[in-house]
């Protein structure tokens, strides 16, 4: 519709290496933190994500456990994504998920990030709102939006 006449997008190409020797004691040793993806929401509006045979990816349950997100043959995974969350109010929730490199065999994934035009004003749309369900989130351009959520990233890591 007339928010994604030019949307933005963005995909990164991925590479795991295998990771000899972690398989076991892998939380214990506190590699977590150093081999794959912290846990965090993707920041676009929909994530469509294709990956290698390898696992490696994990989601997190609302139980507060990581499921696996097994690859399967010839699908896609597809997360949602922050914006998403916005303009529906809370409705769609982002997922929050990681990837725990913890396999021998090296893990490939490509995301592919779909944004709304960065011009695009987000905000929680009208039918999302009700009098018990008043707006949650401030509107802002998808741009905008999405720099600050980058530099809040680059802050994190440092
Ligand atoms: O490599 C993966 O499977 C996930 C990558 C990811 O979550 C991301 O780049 O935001
Ligand atoms: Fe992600």
């Amino acid at each position: 519709d007339h928010v994604a006449t030019h949307p933005g997008g963005v995909a990164r190409l991925l590479h795991y290496p295998g990771t000899d020797g972690l398989e076991q004691g892998f939380e214990a040793a506190g590699a977590v933190e150093t081999v794959g993806i912290r846990p965090h929401c993707d920041f676009e509006c929909f994530t469509i994500l294709l990956q290698s045979q390898s696992s490696g990816l994990q989601v997190l349950s609302p139980d507060g456990s990581w499921v696996d997100a097994q690859p399967i043959q010839d699908t896609f995974v597809m997360n949602i994504g922050e914006i998403m969350t916005r303009m529906t109010n809370g409705l769609y929730k982002s997922t929050i998920h990681r990837v725990v490199q913890k396999s021998k065999t090296e893990r490939y994934s490509i995301p592919f990030f779909f944004s709304v035009n960065y011009d695009a004003v987000v905000g929680p749309l009208p039918s999302c709102v009700t009098a018990e369900t008043p707006a949650k989130f401030p509107s802002i351009t998808a741009g905008e939006y999405i720099i600050e959520r980058l530099k809040l990233a680059v802050r994190h890591n440092e």
